[in-house]
Formats: structure tokens, C-alpha cells, sequence
């Protein structure tokens, strides 16, 4: 006999324990499922243990800046001890997170869900009926197809690493790439990005990024453009990654071959047409309310639903539209206006809202205002180079459209931009608050 609940969630991230909790306190029977420790991409293999690493590599780089500067002395990062100071936040998630859901009544399946009908799943060769399924399986590493794929380490095997190998490729050129150079160059290993793209971090402002990029020279970062890993091997001494470029082809020895190629939503295992769950090149098709198109019963959020971008505050936004729509009916529709975004790289680059060009393609009328701002006195301040910005204000209505930031606080500073963003304040609005000095934020007058 299968068990029935009111709702069904696939996985334990961030989308799916926001959403379980708010229907939960409804008073609908739910259960929640994970093959993985539950808490999720963000809190075990993502963004918390990731932000703990560049902690320890964000002292060493300030360290270091100051140098000559007040501050004597060379630091060095132990990375034993770093990941042991890492693991003293994501070891207890799990069983955090388990307390939790008992608490509240929430049932728990470890196992991978699968579709058996519409209404029905099997953990494991565990029965569940359900009224409502969510789909919040997040995403996984894209497949390339290359031979020796079987030879990537993942975003979880670098942030569990008890020691360092002596040198990383990283496949792809974006947020992953970039984060996790950072930290490694700094912890002294030798790294080398194979981007396949025309530039890194293509999610970010073209003329911003140029700036970043001597952050990656002066660390000694490799970063290799318009180049295409084609095959992974391993030899004797470690692993050797093919690649082909412009220039031809070459070879890159390492110890650890890293995927940071891009992620695609975790649909595979979900034998989505047994659920009669409709999906098209990898993606769930969904209406506006984040509901399958083809079947009623089942909604989606978060990095597996992908209709926002796949960033954790996304994910919580997704699912809280998705509670509200099965407890009230389909009235909420899930709002992208605004959400910004960070790469941590040291110092860290963001952005929120449109970028240059998504604001030429709209036709829109604004002012673009750009500077890199090397002599200002937060970069001093910090003895930090790499700080400037890139502000656009639409001309009839004095709204901010767009904000680029790169340098120290950039990570913090975004975050006014985006409440400006959503909340269509315009220029003079944030011109005219008073910020505490001197802070990032004291800067941001000065950008309009
Ligand atoms: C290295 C890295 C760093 C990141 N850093 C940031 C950051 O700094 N800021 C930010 O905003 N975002 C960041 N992100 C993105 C962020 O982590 C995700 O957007 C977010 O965690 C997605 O949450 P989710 O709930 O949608 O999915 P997840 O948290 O991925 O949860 C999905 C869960 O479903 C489980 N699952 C999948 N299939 C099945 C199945 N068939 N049966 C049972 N369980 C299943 C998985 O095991 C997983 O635990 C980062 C991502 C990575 C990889
Ligand atoms: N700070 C953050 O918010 C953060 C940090 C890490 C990850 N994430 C999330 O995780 C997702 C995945 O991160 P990611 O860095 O893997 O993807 P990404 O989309 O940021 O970058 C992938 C890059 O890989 C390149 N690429 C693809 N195939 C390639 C190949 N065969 N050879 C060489 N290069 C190739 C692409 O050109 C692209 O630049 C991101 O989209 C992001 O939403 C967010």
C-alpha cells in the first residue's frame, strides 16, 4: 500500500525546503526526498562552504595588499585547516535539516524519486501517492560528451578536498571557474582555466571583467580563451586534457581536472514521461505559475525549474510562489525583476538588473555612467586596484536600469542597486540617502 500525502517534494535544496515548510504549515501532509545528505547544492557543495574557502583566501590577498602598508610578515593558507573550519558549518547541515523536517511532522525518504504515474513515485522501491509533486532536483553538471568525462572532479569534490594537488584545470570559464581559481591560486596551487568562450564570466560586464582580469594575472592564473576540452585522460603521472584553440591544438597536464562547464537541471532519473511531466532539450516545460503544462498535479522551482536565473535566492523566490499557488490557487507568478548576482572572486565582481547591451536591444533611452575608479578611496583604502562600476539611468524616468560593480564591497553594494531595481527607485532616490562613511556604500553618490 503507498503512502499519500498531500505533497510530494524531489529534493532537499533551498527550493524545496522553503516550499515544504510553508505548505506543511497549511496542515498538508507532505513528505521530502534526497539521494544526497539533505541541505542541498547551496549549503553542502555550493555557495556556503565555497564563501567559507574564500574567506580564508580573502585574509591572505588583504594580508598581502598590505604588505609594506602597516602589516608584516607573510601569511600562508592551511588547507587542512581550512576545510576543517569549513566542514564545522556543513558537517552538521544534514542532520539540522532532518531534526527539522521531524519537527514539523514533514515525512523524510533517502533514495532516488522516480515517476511510476501522474499521482505516484517510487523511492528506492518505495511507494508514494501524491495529490502535488514538486520538482525541486536542482541541477547537475552538463554532459560534454568528450571522452574521459568520467575523469571530472565536481564542484563538490574540489570543496572537499583534504589536500591540495599541485595543479587544477578548470574546465569552462564562468562563475565555478572563476570562484574556484581564486581560492586555489592564492592556497598556491599552479591553475589554468580552458574557457571555451570568447571571454570569462560571460554573465558579467564585458569592460568590468577586463578589469578582473588582472586580478587573474597577478595571481598567475592561466587563463586560456577560445579553447575547447576535448578529451580527458589519465596517465601515470595524473591526468592530461586535450583542448583545441585557434592557435591548434594542446595538451594540459594536471592533478585534478575540475568541470565548471555550465549546469543543466536534474531531470534524468525522474522518468518524467511515466509522470506524464513534459520536457523539451533538457527543460521542464512549465506555464507562468511554475505548473507542468502536461500535467497539472506537478510544479517545479528552483535550478531544476531554470525559469529565473540558477541562484539560490531564486530558487527560495520559486518556491514560495509555488506554495502559495497550491494552497491558493494559481495566482502567483514568480518575479526576476532585480535579482543581482556575485562571482567571489578577490576582490568580487556583481551585477543587477540590465546589462548594456540588454538595454540597447530594449530600445531604451538611458545614461551609461563607467568608470574604473583605482584612485578613489576605498580602493586605497584596501590598496586594491581592481575597483570600478558601470551604472545606467533610463533618461525619461531617472530610474537605475543596470549596475556593475567590480572591487572591494562590490558584493554588498550590489544589493542597494537591487533594491533600487525592484523597487523603481530612481537615481536621485538613492543620491540622496544618507549612507554611513566611509563604507562601500558612501560610494555609490558618486556612480550616478
Ligand atoms: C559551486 C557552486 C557555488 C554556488 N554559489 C552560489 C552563490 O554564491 N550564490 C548563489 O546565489 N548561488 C550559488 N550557486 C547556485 C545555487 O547553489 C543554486 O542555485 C541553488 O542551490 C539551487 O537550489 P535548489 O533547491 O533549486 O536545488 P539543490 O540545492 O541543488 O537541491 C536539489 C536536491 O535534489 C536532489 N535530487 C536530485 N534529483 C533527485 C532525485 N531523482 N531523487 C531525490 N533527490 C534528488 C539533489 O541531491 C539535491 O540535493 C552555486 C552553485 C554551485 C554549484
Ligand atoms: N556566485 C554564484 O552565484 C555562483 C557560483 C557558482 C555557480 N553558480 C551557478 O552555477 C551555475 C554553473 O556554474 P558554471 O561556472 O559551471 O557555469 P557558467 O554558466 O557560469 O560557465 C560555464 C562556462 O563554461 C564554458 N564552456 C562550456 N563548455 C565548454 C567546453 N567544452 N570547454 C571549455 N569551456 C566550456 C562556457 O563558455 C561558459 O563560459 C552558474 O550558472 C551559476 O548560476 C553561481
Amino acid at each position: 500500500m503507498a503512502e499519500q500525502y498531500d505533497l510530494v517534494v524531489i529534493g532537499t535544496g533551498t527550493a524545496a525546503m522553503v516550499a515544504a515548510m510553508r505548505v506543511r504549515a497549511a496542515g498538508w501532509s507532505v513528505a521530502i526526498i534526497d539521494y544526497r545528505p539533505f541541505g542541498g547544492t547551496c549549503a553542502l557543495r555550493g555557495c556556503d562552504p565555497k564563501k567559507m574557502l574564500v574567506g580564508g583566501a580573502s585574509a591572505l590577498d588583504h594580508a598581502r595588499r598590505m604588505r609594506g602598508n602597516g602589516v608584516a610578515g607573510d601569511v600562508h593558507i592551511d588547507w587542512p585547516e581550512l576545510i576543517a573550519f569549513k566542514r564545522t558549518f556543513t558537517d552538521p547541515v544534514p542532520e539540522k535539516h532532518e531534526h527539522r523536517y521531524d519537527e514539523k511532522g514533514i515525512h523524510t525518504y533517502r533514495g532516488h524519486a522516480r515517476f511510476t504515474g501522474r499521482n505516484s513515485l517510487t523511492v528506492d522501491g518505495e511507494s508514494l501517492e501524491a495529490r502535488h509533486v514538486l520538482i525541486a532536483a536542482g541541477a547537475e553538471p552538463i554532459r560534454l560528451g568528450i571522452p574521459g568525462e568520467e575523469y571530472f572532479a565536481t564542484n563538490e569534490d574540489f570543496l572537499a578536498m583534504e589536500r591540495l594537488p599541485r595543479r587544477i584545470v578548470l574546465v569552462g570559464g564562468g562563475y565555478i571557474a572563476s570562484e574556484f581559481s581564486h581560492i586555489a591560486a592564492r592556497a598556491g596551487v599552479q591553475v589554468t582555466i580552458l574557457q571555451r568562450g570568447k571571454r570569462m564570466l560571460g554573465h558579467f560586464d564585458p569592460d568590468l571583467v577586463g578589469w578582473l582580469m588582472d586580478k587573474f594575472r597577478e595571481i598567475r592564473v592561466d587563463v586560456r580563451l577560445r579553447t575547447t576540452v576535448s578529451a580527458i585522460e589519465k596517465d601515470h603521472a595524473g591526468f592530461v586534457v586535450r583542448a583545441s584553440s585557434e592557435g591548434g591544438d594542446a595538451t594540459f597536464d594536471a592533478d585534478l581536472v575540475v568541470h565548471s562547464a555550465g549546469r543543466a537541471p536534474a531531470l534524468d532519473a525522474l522518468d518524467l514521461e511515466a509522470g506524464g511531466v513534459a520536457a523539451e532539450k533538457g527543460r521542464l516545460k512549465l506555464n507562468e505559475y511554475l505548473q507542468s503544462v502536461s500535467n497539472a498535479a506537478v510544479y517545479a522551482a528552483g535550478d531544476a525549474a531554470q525559469e529565473g536565473p540558477p541562484l539560490t535566492p531564486v530558487s527560495s523566490h520559486d518556491a514560495k510562489m509555488v506554495a502559495a499557488n497550491l494552497l491558493e490557487g494559481n495566482r502567483h507568478r514568480p518575479d526576476y525583476r532585480g535579482v543581482p548576482s556575485v562571482a567571489f572572486t578577490i576582490p568580487p565582481i556583481a551585477a543587477v538588473g540590465l546589462s548594456e547591451e540588454q538595454a540597447r536591444q530594449q530600445d531604451l533611452k538611458f545614461q551609461t555612467k563607467s568608470q574604473k575608479a583605482s584612485d578613489w578611496f576605498t580602493a586605497r583604502q584596501a590598496v586594491e586596484k581592481t575597483y570600478g562600476f558601470k551604472v545606467m539611468v533610463e533618461d525619461d524616468t531617472g530610474r537605475i536600469i543596470g549596475a556593475h560593480l567590480v572591487g572591494p564591497h562590490a558584493d554588498e553594494v550590489i544589493n542597494l542597486f537591487a533594491l533600487a531595481i525592484r523597487h523603481d527607485l530612481t537615481a536621485d532616490n538613492l543620491k540622496t540617502t544618507m549612507f554611513a562613511y566611509p563604507t562601500g556604500a558612501s560610494d555609490i553618490g558618486y556612480m550616478l
